[in-house]
C-alpha cells in the first residue's frame, strides 16, 4: 500500500543534502568555537595580521584558519575590517605587520596578479567588470595569468594560438554554467548589478581558483537572480573549491556557510557554526554596541531598540529559502545584524528585472 511507504522526515533531508556540505560539515564538527580556533586541514593560515590607517588599526588578526573545502563566512558590523582584510590577504593591500601561508607557501606581500596565480582570487563589493568590453572580452581577460601559463610559453605562437581557444572554450563554458551565454557580446555595462555579481564570480573562475574570496556577492541582488547566486556559491563547494565571503545579509550566510568567522574593530571576536555565531553574545553586543545577558529574549529586546531593525529589505528576506523555509530560525538580532545602510549598493548596471 503506497500510503505506509513514507520516508522519515530525517532521512529524506539527509537524502537531500549535497556530498559537499556533509564532507564540510563533518570535518568541522569538533572545531572549538572560539576566535582562532584549529581546523582539521586549513588551506590559509595567518597570523598577527595588522593594517593601520595613520592612528587608526583597522585589522589586528591574531590567528586565523580557513577550512579547505569548506563555505566560510566572514560576518561583522560596518567598519569591522572585513573587506580590508580581504584586500591584505589578496594583495590589493599590503599589512604593517603579519604573515599567511596559502596551501603552504608564504603570501604576505605577494601581489594580487600573483595571488590569483597560485590560486586564490576574489570578487569586488563593488563590481569590476568592465563596462565598454563585452562579457566573453571580460571572461577572456580573467583567463590570462592562469597557473602554469608562462612568458616564454607565450612567445611559442602556436602554444600561444591554443592556449587562448582553450582560454574562449573556457569563458563559454562558464558562460552557459552562469547562464550568461546569451549576454556573450553584449557590453558588461548593459548587464544588470546581480548579473554583473554573476559575471564576476564567473570571471574568477577562469583562473581554476582553489579559494575563491567573495566581498558582499549579495549586495544589491534582486531577488530574481538571488537563488541563482547561491546555488553557484553552493556548487563551487561541490566542486571542491574553498569559499569566504563577506556578508551582511544574514539569511545568505544562515544558508549557505559551514563556519562563520566574526569580526569587530578589526579583530576576530568569535567563530562557530551559524546558529552558535548568531546566538554569541560578543557578536551580538558588536553589532548593536549593547550590553544584555545572553537570553534569547533580551537580544531580541536589544534588538527591537535599535533604529530600522524593523525596516530590513522584507522582499529580499522573504525570497530567500533560510528565511521562508524557517521563519523562527531568523530571531530580531539577526535581522538587525542583517540591516545595511542603503547607500552602500554596487556601482553601474541596471536593477535586476
Ligand atoms: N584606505 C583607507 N584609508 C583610511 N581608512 C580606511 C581605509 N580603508 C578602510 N579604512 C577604515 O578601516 C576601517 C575598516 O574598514 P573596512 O572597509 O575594512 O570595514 P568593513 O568591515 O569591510 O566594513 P563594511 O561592512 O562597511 O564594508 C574603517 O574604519 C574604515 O573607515
Amino acid at each position: 500500500m503506497a500510503d505506509d511507504v513514507t520516508v522519515p522526515p530525517a532521512a529524506a533531508s539527509e537524502a537531500s543534502v549535497a556530498p559537499g556540505v556533509l564532507r564540510a560539515r563533518e570535518a568541522l564538527k569538533d572545531v572549538p568555537h572560539e576566535p582562532g580556533a584549529a581546523k582539521p586541514d586549513p588551506i590559509l593560515v595567518a597570523d598577527s595580521v595588522v593594517r593601520r590607517f595613520g592612528g587608526l588599526t583597522a585589522v589586528s588578526v591574531d590567528h586565523i584558519e580557513i577550512q579547505r573545502g569548506a563555505i566560510t563566512a566572514l560576518i561583522g558590523p560596518n567598519g569591522a575590517g572585513k573587506t580590508t582584510f580581504f584586500n591584505l590577504l589578496t594583495g590589493f593591500d599590503r599589512p604593517d605587520e603579519g604573515e599567511w601561508k596559502f596551501n603552504g607557501s608564504p603570501l604576505a606581500g605577494v601581489p594580487a596578479h600573483k595571488v590569483a596565480k597560485k590560486g586564490m582570487v576574489r570578487t569586488f563589493q563593488l563590481t569590476k567588470a568592465l563596462s565598454r568590453l563585452s562579457v566573453i572580452d571580460n571572461m577572456r581577460l580573467g583567463g590570462t595569468g592562469q597557473k602554469g601559463e608562462s612568458f616564454w610559453r607565450s612567445l611559442v605562437p602556436g602554444l600561444w594560438k591554443k592556449q587562448e581557444q582553450e582560454i574562449t572554450e573556457r569563458a563559454d563554458d562558464l558562460l552557459k554554467r552562469f547562464k550568461l551565454d546569451a549576454k556573450r557580446a553584449d557590453f558588461a555595462g548593459s548587464l544588470s548589478g546581480g548579473q554583473r555579481k554573476l559575471l564576476e564570480m564567473a570571471r574568477a573562475l577562469m583562473v581554476q581558483p582553489d579559494m575563491v574570496m567573495l566581498d558582499e556577492p549579495m549586495a544589491g541582488v534582486n531577488p530574481a537572480l538571488t537563488q541563482s547566486l547561491l546555488g553557484h556559491v553552493k556548487s563551487l563547494r561541490e566542486d571542491g573549491m574553498t569559499v569566504l565571503f563577506v556578508e551582511h545579509d544574514m539569511d545568505m550566510v544562515r544558508d549557505i556557510s559551514d563556519w562563520v568567522i566574526v569580526m569587530g574593530q578589526g579583530k576576530v571576536i568569535a567563530e562557530g557554526t551559524p546558529d552558535t555565531v548568531m546566538a554569541d553574545p560578543r557578536v551580538i553586543d558588536a553589532y548593536l554596541g549593547s550590553h544584555h545577558d545572553g537570553t534569547e529574549h533580551d537580544s531580541a529586546e536589544v534588538a527591537a531598540e535599535v533604529p530600522g531593525a524593523s525596516s530590513v529589505d522584507e522582499p529580499a528576506a522573504a525570497s530567500s529559502p533560510a528565511a521562508s523555509a524557517s521563519p523562527a530560525a531568523a530571531p530580531a538580532t539577526e535581522k538587525a545584524v542583517s540591516d545595511k545602510p542603503a547607500s552602500d549598493k554596487p556601482e553601474g548596471g541596471k536593477a535586476d528585472e
